[in-house]
């Protein structure tokens, strides 16, 4: 077996070269063959494709947060190599979501021994970004924009940004067209959901599921929201934001127009101010190694 290791030096300022031991001696172990490639955060996409095209991996590894696994995600779709999913990021939104173990050992097993996959649907943004998890304006966009400029990483810092957020949060009025149909909505924040939850925990979208070749509009409509601190600053017991307050809205394709530009983030990555964005999902893009028993079905 060959295995391409796509490793982020820098995710959930973690030192990872005790995880690289391990992994090349479990590799070993399994008469198989490990190449590492090591992000820099600069035109990754392109010497990602480079390095697959040079070590033709059976298997490619995504050893950090949820930005490392959909820079490694985008790039093997309509490609026949498997991806697997080592949690080493500050926040692990997508391994909690399909249950891969936290702890690095049994992470490395279901990477190397499970025949299980699962095939992933993304979102593609305005025709260009992909998504794999939760993208959204408003209130949680703003969080992570700060957080970026600051420089920072880590919860603590996140859960700073999110009070400061919070506090400044305003309506925004949203136009969305939906599957042909529209609505005219106003909230705190509107989310383009692949997923159930943030990787803080917090339950938006209980409905999502990963492979059904749709993604849910969740706009979140009141202040009731503000319980939501809690969550975000434990990151222990998952919450459900209360579901009044939140509107879910499931579609294949969808333009949302809004009189002001907001910023934008996905899956931790702010990619600019809009007024205009159109999502739509596409089913079953890249291939996921996921535990041989899950304990939730998709
Ligand atoms: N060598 C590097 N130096 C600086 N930034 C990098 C490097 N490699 C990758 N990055 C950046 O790391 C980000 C992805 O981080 P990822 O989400 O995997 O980990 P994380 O610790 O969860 O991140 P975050 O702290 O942003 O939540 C991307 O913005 C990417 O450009």
């Amino acid at each position: 077996m060959k295995v391409l290791a796509v490793i982020n030096p820098i995710s959930g300022d973690t030192d990872k070269s005790d995880f690289i031991t391990i992994l090349s001696s479990e590799i070993e172990k399994r008469n198989g063959e490990l190449s590492l490639y090591y992000t820099s955060g600069e035109n990754d996409d392109l010497k990602l494709l480079e390095a697959i095209n040079e070590s033709k991996p059976d298997r490619i590894l995504a050893v950090g947060g949820d930005g490392t696994m959909l820079m490694v995600a985008r790039n093997l779709i309509n490609r026949s190599q498997k991806m697997a999913i080592i949690p080493m990021g500050s926040a692990n939104g997508m391994a909690t979501e399909l249950e891969i173990p936290i702890n690095l050992r049994d992470a490395i097993e279901v990477a190397l021994d499970s025949s299980n996959t699962l095939k992933l649907d993304l979102i593609l943004i305005n025709g260009r970004h992909y998504g794999i998890h939760i993208g959204d304006v408003g209130v949680n966009a703003q969080i992570v924009e700060g957080f970026e400029k600051e420089g920072s990483r880590g919860m603590l810092s996140y859960a700073k940004h999110f009070l400061n957020a919070l506090q400044e949060a305003e309506m925004i009025k949203f136009e969305i067209l939906a599957d042909g149909k529209t609505y005219f909505r106003e909230g705190y924040m509107l989310a383009f959901a692949n997923a159930q939850k943030y990787g803080t925990g917090i339950i938006l979208n209980p409905k999502g599921k990963l492979t059904d070749g749709r993604f849910e509009i969740c706009i979140v409509k009141d202040k009731s929201f503000e319980s939501i601190i809690s969550a975000g600053l434990t990151k222990l017991s998952p919450f459900f934001v209360n579901e009044d307050s939140v509107e879910v809205i499931s579609c294949k394709r969808a333009t949302v127009k809004m009189e002001n530009s907001q910023t934008l983030q996905v899956d931790g990555e702010v990619l600019g101010k809009y007024t205009d964005i159109e999502a739509e999902a596409v089913r079953n893009a890249v291939s996921i190694i996921v535990p041989q028993k899950r304990i939730s079905l998709f």
